[in-house]
C-alpha cells in the first residue's frame, strides 16, 4: 500500500465492487481535498451511491483502497468503521428519513443524543444549525408539519451537528422542486465552506453539480463523461473532471 498525499482528506484507488455479481464499480480512483466540495456526476445506475458508501466506510470494496486522513479505511474492522462513520462522517440521502415522533430539533440533535451528549447542549447545537439553515423557527414542529424542503434541511442539520470532517450527500435534493433544490444546496454548501467541512455530493443533475468546486463523471462504474441532457444534441462531451 502506498500512503496518499497529506492534503487529501479522502483518497481511493482502483475501487471495484459488485452487488451479487452485478458490477457497480469497475475501477474508480478519486481524491478529495480537505474542505473541497466534490460532485460525483452520473446517470442512474452509474455507481454513485456505491462509491459514496465505499468512501464512507459503509461497505468494503471487493478490490481497491480507501484512505481517510492518510489512514486506511478498507482494512478497518466493522466496529472501527462504524466509529469513523459516527464520529467523522455525516450522511444525507434523497429522503430526509426523520423520525416522525420527534420534533425538528430532536431529529437534528439525534447523532449527539445517541452518542451520549447532554440534552441541553445537544439542543443548543441543533438549534444553532437549524438557525444557520434558516429553519430555526421550525425547531418544535414534527416532520408531518414541515414542508419537504424543510424536512430535508433538518436532515442537513442532522448531518452537520457532530462537526464531521466529511458529509456524504447522495442525491440530497432529488425529491425537491427547483427553487427548494437550489436553496437547500446553497445552505449545505455555504455551511460546509464556512466550517471547513468536505462534501462529496452524488447527483445525476449537472445543475446540482454546479454547486460543487469540482465534478467527476461516473458512467457504468467507471470514470466517464456524462453529458447534460440539454447538451445531448451538441457535439462536445464533458471532460471526466471539470
Ligand atoms: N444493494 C444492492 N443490491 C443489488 N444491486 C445493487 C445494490 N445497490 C446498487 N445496485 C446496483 O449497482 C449498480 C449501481 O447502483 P448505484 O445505486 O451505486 O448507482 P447510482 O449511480 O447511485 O444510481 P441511482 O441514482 O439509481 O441510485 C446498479 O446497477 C444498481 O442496480
Amino acid at each position: 500500500m502506498v500512503a496518499p498525499p497529506d492534503n487529501d482528506v479522502l483518497w481511493a484507488r482502483a475501487l471495484r465492487h459488485s452487488h451479487g455479481g452485478d458490477p457497480a464499480l469497475a475501477g474508480v480512483s478519486v481524491n478529495v481535498r480537505a474542505g473541497e466540495i466534490l460532485a460525483v456526476l452520473g446517470p442512474r445506475g452509474a455507481g454513485k451511491t456505491t462509491l459514496l458508501r465505499c468512501l464512507a466506510g459503509q461497505i468494503v470494496p471487493d478490490e481497491g483502497e480507501v484512505w481517510f486522513n492518510s489512514a486506511p479505511v478498507h482494512t478497518l474492522p466493522e466496529a472501527s468503521r462504524e466509529a469513523l462513520r459516527r464520529d467523522r462522517f455525516g450522511w444525507i440521502g434523497g429522503d430526509a428519513r426523520l423520525l416522525p415522533e420527534l420534533t425538528a430539533w430532536e431529529n437534528a440533535a439525534l447523532p449527539l443524543l445517541l452518542r451520549g451528549d447532554g440534552h441541553r447542549r445537544s439542543r443548543g447545537t441543533a438549534q444553532e444549525w437549524l438557525d444557520r439553515l434558516d429553519i430555526g423557527d421550525t425547531a418544535r414542529r414534527r416532520p408531518a408539519d414541515l414542508s419537504r424542503a424543510q424536512r430535508q434541511r433538518v436532515a442537513v442539520a442532522r448531518s452537520l451537528v457532530t462537526a464531521p470532517a466529511v458529509v456524504f450527500a447522495d442525491e440530497p435534493t432529488a425529491a425537491l422542486h427547483r427553487a427548494d433544490r437550489s436553496h437547500v444546496l446553497r445552505t449545505l454548501t455555504s455551511a460546509a465552506r464556512s466550517h471547513d467541512i468536505t462534501v462529496v455530493l452524488a447527483t445525476s443533475d449537472p445543475e446540482v453539480a454546479g454547486h460543487a468546486d469540482r465534478a467527476m463523471g461516473l458512467v457504468d462504474g467507471r470514470p466517464g463523461a456524462p453529458m447534460p441532457a440539454q447538451d445531448r444534441e451538441s457535439a462536445s462531451p464533458w471532460p471526466a473532471s471539470v
